[in-house]
């Protein structure tokens, strides 16, 4: 499968404060990428870059083949971006603003902005600014897929929906991208939406991606694991053993292992695993079980 992103050993500090170093992930020609992380750990940094808006400290990042701080205009118009669900110029009507972006893209489909602002139950005349943030990002969003770009790059895309709009967008993008072999890249801290929406999950920490792979495999690997209370602090720094907690009589982990792993390993560390249930997780919980919960 061919990439349309390529990040390689990216490395990027604001002054003397590492963000993150030798940073290494791709986005395959038609897949859904989600970025997941807690606040701050740099992923509209890494937005920026792959935009070329950052010059990161070393590395490159390739978007279609081309380094991202570099954009040919060609490359660019094959890129639709959301940053944080601003739309510019909020003097104008949702009509104005259909019209004034369809004159940079070619290729515009206004019948993909109009299906969505149908949603919208306010009068075309109504200016942007008077709009509430909700109805802004849904404008926002209408524009984005009206470019039939082919890479979409949608940060923080949920932000001022509410729930019913937020599922709405999520079943319409999903289908759209899918039918149109987009790929498509996101954020979003609403992790059931991400859950719903996407291929595949890329997840950071801070300093570094934890991992990066289809969100059936991780689901199917990661689990729970509960049992009768026992001493963390054996476990603690252990291989393959996530966040390990006592509370009262009971203690949780998260693990990649099979319970037949961790019960030789427990075995083999004088542990007493009385009825360990193994959990299923959806992928909020794998979120919090891989990167903690504060
Ligand atoms: N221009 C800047 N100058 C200095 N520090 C910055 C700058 N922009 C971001 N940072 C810092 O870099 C870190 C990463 O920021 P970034 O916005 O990439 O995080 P994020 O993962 O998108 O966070 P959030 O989930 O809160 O949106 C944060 O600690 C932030 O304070």
């Amino acid at each position: 499968m061919q990439a349309i992103v390529q990040c390689k050993n990216l490395t990027h500090y604001y002054g003397n404060r590492c963000i993150y170093e030798n940073l290494n992930f791709e986005i395959p020609q038609g897949r859904i990428l989600g970025l997941l992380g807690k606040n701050g750990t740099g992923k509209t940094t890494t937005i920026n870059i792959l935009n070329g808006y950052l010059k990161p400290r070393s590395g490159e990042c390739l978007v279609f083949g081309e380094n991202s701080a570099n954009l040919s205009p060609a490359t660019k118009q094959k890129v639709g971006l959301l940053i944080e669900g601003h739309v510019q110029y909020p003097f104008m009507n949702i009509a104005e603003i259909e019209k004034f972006y369809a004159a940079f893209y070619p290729q515009w489909k206004k019948e993909a902005y109009w299906e969505l602002m149908k949603m919208l139950k306010i009068d075309h005349k109504q200016k942007l600014s008077q709009m509430s943030c909700g109805q802004r990002s849904q404008v926002a969003l209408g524009l984005i897929l009206a470019q039939d770009a082919e890479l979409l790059i949608l940060d923080d895309f949920s932000m001022g929906l509410d729930p019913g709009y937020r599922v709405l967008f999520v079943d319409y993008l999903s289908e759209y991208a899918r039918a149109e072999n987009k790929t498509v890249f996101v954020t979003s801290h609403i992790i059931q939406d991400m859950e719903r929406l996407i291929d595949d999950c890329m997840i950071m920490d801070y300093g570094g991606i934890i991992l990066q792979r289809p969100v059936k495999e991780l689901l199917s690997n990661f689990k729970r694991y509960r049992l009768k209370s026992v001493d963390v602090e054996k476990l603690n720094g252990v291989d393959g053993i996530f966040h390990p907690v006592t509370i009262k009589e009971n203690t949780e982990l998260y693990s990649m292992l099979k319970k037949e792993e961790l019960l030789e390993m427990f075995s083999s560390k004088n542990i007493l695993a009385d009825n360990m249930i193994e959990e299923n997780l959806t992928l909020e919980e794998a979120f919090i079980g891989l990167t903690g919960k504060y």
